[in-house]
């Protein structure tokens, strides 16, 4: 796999295996037959919630190479593109991180996609319909995508606001996945598998979860996810005790607000007890 920060250059790496991912409800028979219909695919829910590892886990199913980029409100259509840099006193075409994944056949899975500046769409655009193309106006040329290059986009509905939204030409093009955090069996096996904790501990931790995820009356920007569970387990693998464990991953990693946070202590208290 093949991380990308928009700037840098260079081949990406063949997925040498198949990264653990615990299905929800159906998602990988869905990407499959995108891929197969050459759809592009946009991914939406909470942070933490298994997106990226979804995207890692069927590129490397699909046997495709992954191009993944972080969006920021920096990132520019030539940060994805490419631009002309001078070495030596020569003038260089550099492909961004798009162009690479469009000539290698890769799959581009561009992270926040709504944090990146608007002129970002107009390349999408013509990618992301039955077009399939990225023209380069610096270059002059026009790729067309191969049948293994995949357009993937997520974007988190929480940290939405008018400002940051899609455009409903640009969503339009893709077809639409929701996420959410898995259901408890689900989200107990995740924890065990990516924290080695054992049976008792996920279930704990699981439960801990439901009781902070039910929490309306707390003025949180986002809820407690499975990465922090998997943190927190970690910390408690490697020897802490639970409560701290989960008021250094979890509760002091959702809020700065002092009463939220004794608030969600209480809960963690109520929940684990005092191990
Ligand atoms: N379904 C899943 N299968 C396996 N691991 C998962 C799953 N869901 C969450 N995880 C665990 O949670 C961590 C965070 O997941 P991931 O990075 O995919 O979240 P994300 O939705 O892409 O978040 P963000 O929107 O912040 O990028 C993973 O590293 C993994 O340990």
């Amino acid at each position: 796999m093949y991380h990308d920060d928009g700037l840098s250059s260079g081949a990406p790496a063949a997925a040498p295996e198949v990264p653990f991912y615990a299905e929800q409800a159906g998602e990988c028979r869905l990407f499959e037959h995108a891929f197969q219909q050459r759809l592009p695919l946009l991914l939406k829910g909470p942070t933490g919630c298994g997106k990226t590892r979804f995207v890692e886990h069927m590129a490397a199913r699909l046997g495709r190479p992954l191009i993944t980029v972080s969006c920021h409100d920096d990132l520019t259509a030539a940060d994805l593109v490419g631009r002309y840099l001078i070495g030596d006193g020569n003038t260089v075409w550099n492909d961004g991180p798009l162009a690479r994944a469009v000539r290698s056949g890769a799959i581009c899975y561009l992270d926040e996609v709504v944090e990146a500046r608007k002129d970002t769409t107009v390349v999408l655009h013509p990618l992301a319909d039955d077009r399939r193309v990225l023209p380069i106006e610096r270059t002059g040329e026009l790729l067309q995508a191969p049948p293994g290059f995949m357009l993937v986009v997520s974007y988190n509905p929480g940290y939405q606001n008018l400002l940051k939204n899609l455009k409903p030409s640009t969503r339009q093009r893709f077809v639409a996945l929701a996420f959410d955090y898995p259901v408890a069996e689900v989200e107990r096996r995740i924890v065990m598998a990516e924290s080695g904790a054992d049976e008792r501990l996920a279930m704990r931790l699981v439960k801990l979860a439901s009781a902070l995820r039910h929490l309306t009356d707390q003025d949180l920007e986002e809820t407690v996810s499975t990465r922090l569970l998997v943190v927190a387990a970690r910390l408690v693998v490697s020897g802490l005790p639970e409560t701290v464990a989960c008021r250094t991953a979890i509760v002091d990693a959702l809020t700065d607000d002092t009463d939220t946070a004794e608030a969600l202590n209480d809960v963690v208290l109520a929940v684990l007890g005092d191990d």
